[in-house]
């Protein structure tokens, strides 16, 4: 059965040309939201979809970009489309997201007390792999972002690498593709300055040509087509664009 990934957009956090960097994963009818961000409801009615389309949410990290949109999602599914839908979140994530995120907006007396009264709350353990659908397997792989806080990238299939938001960390990088029989990579990249808590496109230049190969880049900033010429072999993702894995 062919994947297909949809990104519904392809920004890094503060683009205004690009939406934020969050996907659509599909298996046949069922599809997979990889993170929701603050302008998620808009980038899915921009491709004519809805979270009506989303059978089930994965959240890499807690940072707006990524998870600002979980309000509306969590609302409409609730009073519009009244379903519950899958939560796949780290279990050292799931607390937080509730506590410091949104029970500000979500919360409403005896309602809705908890994550768990929004959603079927699907607690994930780090390095371990989960059938998500019939052909859709996800492990989580803690990687450095934040100091101190907790992000996950994402191991799809035995074959897909998905670095959500992380600092360079290329023996990762060749550990997956030597060892691990990763054959494609969808990695951030920040176009300009230090790669403080984002991995940069001078790094990733830094890597050998069979791994530039496989890379595909995301969540990257609005003058990106001033880079399409110097990417030594590295492909930019196109936010909207349906690519078969
Ligand atoms: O120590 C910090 C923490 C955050 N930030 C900015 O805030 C953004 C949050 O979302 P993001 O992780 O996609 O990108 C981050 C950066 O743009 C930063 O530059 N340095
Ligand atoms: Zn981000
Ligand atoms: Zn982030």
């Amino acid at each position: 059965m062919t994947l297909e990934l949809q990104m519904i957009g392809t920004g890094s956090a503060f683009a205004k040309t690009y939406f934020n960097n969050n996907a659509l994963l599909r298996d046949g009818d069922y599809t997979l939201l990889i993170d929701c961000g603050v302008t998620a409801p808009l980038a899915l009615h921009r491709l004519g979809k809805s979270f009506s389309d989303v059978d089930a949410v994965l959240i890499t990290h807690i940072h707006a970009d990524h998870v600002g949109g979980l309000e509306e999602l969590a609302f409409k599914m609730k009073y519009t489309y009244k379903r519950k839908i899958k939560l796949y979140i780290a279990e050292s994530l799931a607390s937080l997201l509730w506590e410091h995120s949104l029970k500000g907006g979500l919360y409403q007396a005896r309602e809705i007390t908890r994550l768990e009264d929004l959603f079927e709350v699907c607690p994930l353990a780090a390095d371990q792999p989960y059938s998500i659908s019939e052909n859709i397997k996800v492990e989580l792989i803690p990687t450095k972002h934040i100091p101190g806080k907790s992000s996950y990238s994402l191991y799809i299939n035995d074959r897909i690498f998905y670095s959500s938001d992380m600092v360079y960390n290329p023996e990762l990088l060749k550990h997956l593709t030597e060892k691990r029989g990763c054959k494609m990579i969808l990695h951030e990249c920040q176009l300009e300055g230090h790669g403080e808590v984002h991995t940069t496109l001078d790094e990733l230049k830094r890597l050998p040509e069979e791994i530039r190969g496989m890379i595909y880049l995301m969540h990257y900033g609005d003058n990106k087509d001033e880079y399409l010429d110097q990417t030594e072999g590295m492909t930019f993702m196109e936010q909207g664009r349906i690519y078969k894995l």
